[in-house]
């Protein structure tokens, strides 16, 4: 019956009277007029708005707070202003929209408008300290719209789309944390983990690094198959291996790959069980708890031990304790947990600790193998080639070193040549005691199994004597 440019015109001369006769007719009849017209117009307009106030009473309308985060990454391509910030907790720039500003999105097939709303406050309602009220003396608001015939769509889905891509946003977005417990509680100020350690940096065989990041990619991903069949949505690791070999530095790798933060759980400062499970419920989802060198932080042999432990009252954190927080019914009560225990001495953990459900894979973190080596070249020295390679991938199947040597010799300072040269000779050298420590041990054998015939034959020389 009227379009739509009817319909504004006539809004907009009533404004326009509004202004004129402002002195003459009294603000309410106005008022009145006014919105009377628009909910006249209303009933003939194709769209439907959805209004997100900022705030829900005092506190913050997660559902603006999701719009606002989702649109930033909008904002950049379909507006021509944009506000931007950056915390001092967050890895990225945020951009936001500005106000007044409209930002387009497809979902589906649908195409929706938001647009930033923000309307001055009347200075009178402001309350209490001066920074709250500066906050408040705006009220902001985004106003969704789209055709009605969408309306079910964009409520049940797209809205729903939105605060989980806000989440998700948002998490990536969030710097990596590193949490130590003191005194029975997490540090209240966790500290901002910067280690650098990635899976582009790190040093181990390529195979088993895919094998890795497929194994973490699919746990991210499972959520609903740990709902599906009951089980805590978390995955224990054991890093086992001689010191130096990277156990901690993929650890780092693991928190940086998945954005998780960690929670460094040092035993020997739980005073018990009690304080054991009260923190690993206090960590946060998405989270990766460490325990470094679990066999030797406290008493977890057997757990035929543990009463003798809580007896002493030595330590009274014990192994049954341990694997009860770990994987009892309380460890449900989080989500996205990665459980990574390191050793040196695999032999030495209890069979218990070990079973599958509590460290679902075993990772054997080795000496270096010539793979491993090119990576900690391309790290260090910046070259993915050099006529020296071929000498030092012979040594290296010959002698056993680490990572961590080995980045030792790369870090001298000097020239590539001269670094590779000087691993050379640590190697050599290293090669020289293995043989000599060979031949030690060869002519050990060699005397003991001499003094041995000689017995054996004194033996029988004297038995055919006895014999005779
Ligand atoms: N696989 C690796 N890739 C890259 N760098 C490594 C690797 N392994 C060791 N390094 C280097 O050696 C240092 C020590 O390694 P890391 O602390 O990860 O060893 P670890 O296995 O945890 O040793 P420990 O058993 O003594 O705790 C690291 O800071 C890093 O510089
Ligand atoms: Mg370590």
């Amino acid at each position: 019956m009227f379009d739509s440019k009817t319909l504004l015109s006539a809004m907009a001369s009533i404004v326009l009277v509004r202004n004129i006769t402002n002195e003459v007719i009294p603000h309410e009849i106005l008022n009145f007029v006014q919105s009377g017209l628009h909910h006249f117009c209303r009933q003939f307009s194709a769209q439907f708005t959805i209004v997100i106030e900022e705030f829900q009473g005092m506190a913050k309308n997660q559902v603006f707070e999701a719009a606002e985060t989702y649109l930033g990454t909008k904002a950049t391509v379909s507006t021509e202003r944009v506000k931007v910030s950056k915390s001092h907790d967050h890895k990225k720039l945020s951009f936001n929209i500005d106000r007044g500003e409209e930002v387009s999105d497809d979902f589906e097939g649908i195409r929706v408008k938001w647009k930033l709303i923000c309307i001055q406050e009347d200075g009178s309602r402001i309350r209490h300290n001066d920074m709250y009220a500066s906050s408040m003396s705006e009220i902001r608001s985004y106003e969704l719209t789209f055709h009605k015939k969408h309306k079910n769509k964009i409520i049940d889905s797209y809205l729903p789309y939105v605060m989980e891509m806000a989440k998700q946003i948002k998490e990536a977005n969030m710097a990596i944390k590193i949490h130590s417990n003191d005194y029975g509680c997490w540090s209240h100020e966790p500290v901002k983990f910067n280690h650098p350690m990635s899976f582009n940096t790190l040093a181990i065989d390529e195979e088993l690094q895919r094998e890795i990041m497929n194994d973490l990619d699919n746990f991210v991903k499972a959520k609903e198959f740990y709902r599906r069949t009951g089980k805590a949505w978390q995955r224990g690791y054991l890093l086992y291996g001689p010191p130096g070999t990277g156990k901690s530095s993929l650890i780092a790798a693991m928190a940086n790959y998945l954005n998780y933060d960690i929670y460094d759980l040092d035993l020997t400062d739980v005073q018990d069980n009690k304080i054991l499970k009260q923190l690993i419920l206090g960590m946060s989802n998405r989270s990766i708890l460490v325990i470094e060198d679990i066999d030797c932080t406290i008493n977890l042999q057997n757990r035929e031990e543990d009463k003798d432990v809580v007896d002493n009252g030595y330590n009274k954190v014990t192994l049954s304790g341990l694997l009860n927080a770990v994987d009892g019914l309380w460890s449900c009560c989080g989500e996205e947990h990665i459980i990574v225990f390191t050793t040196n001495h695999k032999d030495k953990l209890d069979p218990a600790l070990l079973r599958p459900g509590r460290m679902d894979k075993q990772i054997h973190l080795s000496y270096c193998n010539f793979s491993a080596l090119k990576q900690l070249v391309v790290n260090y020295l910046c070259i993915t080639q050099h006529e020296l390679f071929e000498e030092i991938e012979v040594l290296l199947g010959e002698v056993q070193v680490t990572p961590a040597e080995i980045a030792e010799e790369l870090t001298k300072d000097c020239d590539a040549t001269e670094c590779l040269e000087d691993l050379i000779k640590s190697l050599q050298a290293k090669k020289m005691i293995k043989e000599d420590i060979n031949n030690e041990e060869n002519v050990k054998e060699e005397h003991e199994l001499g003094s041995y015939e000689e017995g054996t034959a004194a033996d029988s020389d004297t038995g055919s004597n006895t014999n005779t």
